[in-house]
């Protein structure tokens, strides 16, 4: 069993933010996990360096979880690595490129016309020859995915954003409010214990959908929605479903798929709605561009725009981008509210700086300007915190890819799991100094370190990652967080409905507050 039982028994990561305080390592910490499988858990700036950016190609996404994960989240920008990626890419080379690879000399029979028009390398080449080529000109999939992508996620894109951030947030606001009221029965001071969690995974769902897809998922109104209630379902914490992610790095996908789990089954027709779902909205999409002619700034416009994918890839993006872009934020805004409600200090400090800065969002929406929330740099100092102390992806893995590799001049063999953990890093004294521990917005503010916290390297905020492979949101995802934790504490007293229990990360796949019960109190004047 390796480690594996310890690691089980602890939220996601926890087992390597124990280790990373108390095991003495180099920058490199070695473990066996089940089956006494080895795994490497980096712990220094300069590993990290060396996996996520220098050496990004010899530390790839293990194929076993891409395969896993697929069908529920798809196989786009997130997992496209390995060979199934390769594979699709001939299609996307052709049309992604500025500059075609160049061909060379024909070697072996030419496809079939059939065989050419199913992989779409256009060329009449034979498909190994072709994904030598593709090798060789050293454009990755990824890469070219990736540009397809990055003008949805510039800065000038996030600003144009704003005001549909703004927007979705006060209706959430007004919606919860109404809430509260309701449960409050006409008492003088309204309060009332509300899901914060679940609240924040709708209006992250439909902020995602509005500024990021171009159509509202009216998730906020419709609780019992198709959509949500799936989403909701894939992304309960569960152990099953850390047993099958297991199962899964060890044992072949149709063998794990057979398993009499009910999260199979659940997981199984997940992924035929979600794909049933996402087909419908590219569908929606292309009319539209049609009748008007033109494209919209959305993320699904911008790649249908980039003439780099087919509708089965569109499809794979939408099932990467849908839980990528709502889940986190949400779990991050969760967060967000237990911790100010655990800092009443904090709180007061940040709501007065709101209410002094961004307009009330009970005052008409044309008059008023959500640019300002850039002027508040106590709510990017809270955001970074939260980010740092509460990192929504606490875990994820790499593996090293075909020959083997180095690491800090270590020899690494193919195959070896690698496990990057921002949580650990996150916490490190080693990395944040002998507080790392504590919740303290303060190391974000003063001369120079709005952007750092104080940490001495990049490689101690590891909350987005770093790389050729970091998150693509996270403009999207700080603006989108900034907004919903301004309007919330703005409007709300906040409180722990049982200040005696200890704030513990679930099991999910990302990592939210469990259980928690938050009491909220209208509070008039915003
Ligand atoms: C607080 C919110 C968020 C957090 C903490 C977060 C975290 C991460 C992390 C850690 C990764 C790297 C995963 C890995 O390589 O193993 C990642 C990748 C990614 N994220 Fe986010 N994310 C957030 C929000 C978003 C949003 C809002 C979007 C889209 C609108 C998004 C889209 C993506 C995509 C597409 C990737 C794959 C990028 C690539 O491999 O090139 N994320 N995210």
């Amino acid at each position: 069993m390796g480690q594996w039982k310890y690691i089980f028994d602890l939220p996601q990561g926890a087992a390597m933010a124990n280790w990373i305080q108390t095991v003495p390592n180099d920058g490199i910490i070695r473990y066996l996990d089940f089956l006494n499988s080895e795994v490497i858990f980096p712990t220094s700036a300069k590993a990290l360096g060396e996996i996520l950016t220098v050496k990004s190609d010899e530390f790839i996404k293990p194929p076993a979880i891409n395969r896993a994960v697929k069908d529920f989240l798809g196989s786009g920008l997130l997992f496209s690595e390995g060979e199934d990626h390769k594979v699709c890419g001939i299609f996307r080379l052709r049309n992604c490129l500025e500059t075609p690879p160049q061909v060379a000399t024909p070697i072996g029979p030419k496809v079939s016309p059939v065989e050419d028009s199913l992989w779409g390398s256009g060329t009449g080449l034979p498909l190994n020859h072709i994904q030598t080529e593709f090798t060789l000109t050293k454009l990755s999939l990824f890469q070219a995915q990736r540009k397809n992508l990055m003008p949805a996620f510039s800065f000038r894109h996030i600003k144009a954003l704003y005001p549909t951030f703004w927007a979705k947030s006060c209706e959430f606001l007004g919606l919860i409010t109404a809430e509260v009221h309701g449960a409050s029965k006409g008492r003088p001071s309204p309060s009332s214990v509300v899901d914060i969690s679940a609240w924040f995974s709708r209006v992250a769902l439909d902020i995602l959908g509005t500024a990021g897809l171009g159509h509202d998922f009216r998730a906020m109104t419709n609780t019992s929605s198709e959509l949500t209630t799936t989403y909701s379902k894939v992304f309960r914490p569960s152990k099953q479903m850390q047993i099958l992610v297991t199962l899964n790095i060890f044992f072949p996908r149709w063998f794990v798929k057979s398993l009499p789990f009910t999260r199979n089954k659940e997981l199984q027709q997940a992924a035929v709605l979600l794909r049933k779902t996402c087909r419908s909205l590219i569908h929606e999409k292309r009319l539209k561009m049609q009748e008007t002619k033109r494209a919209d700034a959305d993320i699904l416009s911008v790649a249908i725009e980039s003439g780099g994918f087919t509708d089965d890839d569109l499809v794979d993006q939408l099932l990467t981008f849908l839980p990528a872009g709502h889940e986190t934020t949400a779990a991050a805004a969760a967060w967000g509210v237990c911790l100010l409600a655990q800092h009443p200090d904090i709180q007061f400090r940040l709501r007065a700086d709101v209410r002094a800065q961004l307009p009330s969002p009970l005052t008409p929406q044309s008059s008023t300007s959500p640019f300002q929330i850039d002027q508040i740099p106590y709510l990017h100092a809270v955001c970074n915190e939260v980010l740092r102390f509460c990192p929504p992806a606490s875990l994820t893995y790499r593996e090293v890819a075909s020959h083997g590799t180095t690491l800090l001049n270590e020899p690494i063999p193919k195959g070896t799991r690698v496990v990057v953990c921002p949580l650990a890093i996150n916490r490190d004294p080693a990395h944040w100094g002998p507080d790392a521990g504590v919740f303290n917005p303060e190391r974000w503010t003063g001369p120079g370190k709005a952007n750092s916290g104080g940490a001495l390297s990049n490689y101690s905020f590891m909350t987005f990652l770093h790389g050729p492979r970091n998150c693509i949101g996270t403009s999207f995802a700080k603006t989108e967080f900034a907004f919903l934790l301004a309007v919330i504490v703005g409007r709300f007293d906040m409180e722990l409905e049982d200040p005696s229990k200890e704030l513990t990360p679930s099991r999910g796949v990302t990592m939210k507050p469990a259980d928690v019960g938050i009491r909220l109190r209208v509070l008039d004047g915003w």
